[in-house]
């Protein structure tokens, strides 16, 4: 490994919900179960996913969508988050969707603003614009609201331009040593991405109609004789949510329960029990304390 020269730093992926960034991690780090990650953490950094190459150490830092709806703790939360976890961040990745500017992206414009971190713009979702020449005047009239390092035209799901895109990120990066080994891609345990893996395939078949509306809790981890028991509960805010999640005879709790084994198995390389149960905690979504217990916390 070239030590002279090498650099490494921390990088965040911003932007509106919806707008691609979990598309494009997974797609940088070619890493699948760094970026499944969803739920805000207690550290610093809400998630690292780390790409150790032989002259540079990328370490992303995801965050939740920066929301305008100030309105429930957890998305007061989820603000807060977003802004800490910018804080000590080198280089910000700011994604935008090719020709769909909203106030969302205005909202993540200002809080921009406010710091003091150079910003690449990504301007992704580019595959599905038919006429290119559309492009220009869109980027034109973004890139006259800030100034930005460079300006890339993007296709996360289509892995266009993301060579380019990370070059540009590791020129941008301090002269550093690798602050994390080779082989670590990432500093999460496994019964956070444990949790985060049944959440994933709920959202997946659930659709985006529960949000933030629902939280994994791993109740225990146990290493028994010939495999590993897990146990979870899914709490949701409301009954007609329990049934959405459990779905018709158990079709769709099985469905996740299937196939979220299946990828922990994969993970821990171990045989996996794993047993979901669907738990209502009303109101639990505007109740700070109730955020707390779920280990929704930035204190
Ligand atoms: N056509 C197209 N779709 C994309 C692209 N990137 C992401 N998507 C789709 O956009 C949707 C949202 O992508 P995500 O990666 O989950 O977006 P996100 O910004 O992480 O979303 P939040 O977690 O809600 O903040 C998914 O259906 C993706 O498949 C792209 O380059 N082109």
């Amino acid at each position: 490994m070239e030590t002279d020269n090498y650099r490494c730093g921390y990088v965040a992926i911003v932007g509106r919900p919806n707008v691609g960034k979990s598309t494009l991690l997974n797609h940088l780090l070619a890493q699948k179960i760094s970026i499944t990650s969803r739920k805000p953490q207690t550290t610093r950094h809400r998630l690292l996913g780390i790409k150790t190459e032989e002259h540079a150490q990328i370490v992303y830092v995801d965050t939740p969508g920066l929301h305008q709806d100030k309105h429930t703790a957890m998305n007061r939360y989820l603000n807060r988050t977003a802004l800490g976890s910018l804080d000590g961040v080198d280089l910000v990745v700011w994604l935008v969707e090719a020709l769909a500017w909203t106030e969302e992206d205005a909202h993540v414009l200002n809080v921009l603003e406010n710091m003091n971190i150079p910003v690449i713009l990504g301007v992704n979702k580019v595959d599905k614009i038919a006429d290119k020449a559309l492009l220009l005047p869109f980027l034109e009239t973004i890139t006259q609201k800030r100034d930005f390092l460079a300006v890339f035209p993007l296709s996360a799901l289509r892995s266009i331009n993301l060579d380019e895109l990370e070059k540009q990120i590791v020129a941008e990066l301090p002269l550093s040593p690798p602050l994390f080994p080779a082989d670590q891609i990432t500093d999460r345990s496994e019964r956070f991405f444990v949790a985060e893996i049944i959440r994933e395939k709920l959202i997946r078949r659930l659709g985006a109609e529960l949000p933030y509306r629902l939280s994994v809790q791993i109740e225990y981890f146990t290493q028994e004789e010939k495999h590993i028991h897990i146990s979870a509960i899914i709490w949701v805010e409301r009954e007609g949510q329990k049934a959405i999640v459990i779905g018709k005879q158990g079709h769709v709790l099985k469905k996740v329960g299937e196939e979220a084994r299946k990828d922990i198995e994969l993970m821990i390389e171990q045989k996996v029990f794993l047993q979901l149960w669907v738990k209502v905690k009303q109101g639990w979504h505007d109740d700070d304390r109730a955020l707390r217990q779920l280990g929704y916390t930035d204190e």
